[in-house]
């Protein structure tokens, strides 16, 4: 059976496209939007005409007829916990991330993007890995504040298929192994994975900053800043996320920048670089506790795993606990459209999203 798979992964700045035959790529595509463009909208969700818009016509301009379409699947946005692995978009993944989201982020169009191209075409709308996946054991929940649970929100679509793709490549199964896998994007989120379930994390708000989030910051003094008077809601979510991490102390959210600046003798930049990577290896160290040291592999992935100062400074930190594997850039495009392959040959079977259900279900 012949099967044509539209992929759909909105960015903060981006929506990349892709379309596969079977397990063949015949179309990427990055659509990047105008920032300017982008605050003109209020909420990630007003964004929505503007990027269906774009994405249908780079599909024309490229000759791909949206009725050739067998599966249309979207980067699984800021649901309640769900479980890994491939979901049916319906109307209440619809309802939650149009008027619930659990956090505002572009990755939230990802379901109702596929939803509105696939629904009309009378083929199904997926989302796969979302950010949501939740496999955490109890004892990780905690925050130490009652009524304040930890969050599985997490690069899982990159992670898990990162993992996979190492435990394949040495000729053994994801189940039977420990990994810690750190994602370095404009975001970064590190995740343990235990036996085939990814059963801690730490957050883009937990640990290391970023290029473009400040990750964990000293909570009495963010505290005083939120009723400082001086700044709104949305301007301190901003300075979390968005204005946050390298671009708050260098101007720019590309780490090549940075290494140039470095490489012109900026001082400033070295020590921000240095920073990111010792805070990277923190997070790493913290999660090897959770498989109680036994780590079958550290695993660098996303964007910056293709600095190699990074990885180097990151690496002498982290190599007492286990080897080190590099796996830059991102797979989502891939992951999303081979995971909804699966579904439709029958090899994996989507779940139903369900409110009451999620991740303990
Ligand atoms: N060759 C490279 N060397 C260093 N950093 C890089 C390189 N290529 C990309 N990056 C950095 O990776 C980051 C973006 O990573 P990516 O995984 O594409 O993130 P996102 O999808 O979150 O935008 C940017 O900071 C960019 O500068
Ligand atoms: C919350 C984890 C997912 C995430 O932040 O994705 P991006 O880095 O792509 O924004």
């Amino acid at each position: 059976m012949n099967y044509r798979i539209l992929a759909i992964n909105p960015g903060s700045t981006s929506t990349k496209i892709a379309v596969y035959d079977n397990d063949k790529q015949i179309l990427v595509k990055g659509i990047d939007h105008n920032t300017a463009d982008l605050e003109k909208y209020d909420r990630v969700q007003d964004q929505f005409d503007m990027r269906k818009s774009e994405v249908l016509k780079v599909l024309q301009e490229n000759n791909i007829e949206i009725n050739t379409l067998s599966a249309v699947v979207g980067r699984g946005g800021l649901l309640p916990p769900v479980k890994s692995g491939a979901y049916l978009v319906n109307d209440q993944m619809i309802d939650r991330l149009k008027n619930r989201p659990v956090i505002e982020h572009a990755s939230n169009l990802g379901a109702i993007i596929s939803y509105e191209i696939a629904r009309p075409l009378g083929i199904n709308a997926y989302i796969y890995d979302s950010v949501a996946v939740d496999e955490f054991k109890d004892v990780a929940r905690l925050s130490g504040i009652s009524g304040m649970d930890r969050e599985s929100l997490s690069h899982a679509l990159n992670s898990r298929a990162m993992a996979i793709k190492y435990a394949k490549e040495n000729n053994t199964n994801y189940s039977d192994l420990n990994l810690i896998v750190a994602h370095l994007g404009g975001g970064i989120t590190v995740s343990v994975h235990e036996k085939g379930k990814m059963v801690d994390i730490v957050s883009d708000d937990e640990g290391s900053f970023s290029p473009e989030r400040a990750g964990r910051v000293p909570c009495k003094k963010l505290i005083d800043r939120c009723f400082s008077g001086n700044y709104t809601h949305k301007e301190m979510l901003k300075m979390i996320r968005g204005k946050g991490g390298i671009v708050s102390y260098l101007n720019t959210v590309d780490v090549r920048a940075v290494e140039k600046m470095i490489s012109e003798g900026n001082k400033e930049a070295k020590l921000v670089h240095e920073a990111m990577a010792y805070q990277v290896a923190k997070s790493i160290g913290e999660l090897a506790t959770v498989v109680e040291g036994r780590v079958d592999a550290i695993i660098i992935t996303g964007g910056i795993a293709y600095s190699k100062m990074m990885t180097a400074n990151i690496k002498k930190r982290v190599e007492f606990i286990s080897k080190i594997e590099i796996l830059p850039g991102e797979n989502e495009l891939e992951s999303l459209s081979l995971g909804t392959l699966r579904v439709l040959n029958k090899e994996e079977e989507a779940r139903e999203y369900q409110e009451a259900s999620l991740a303990k279900a």
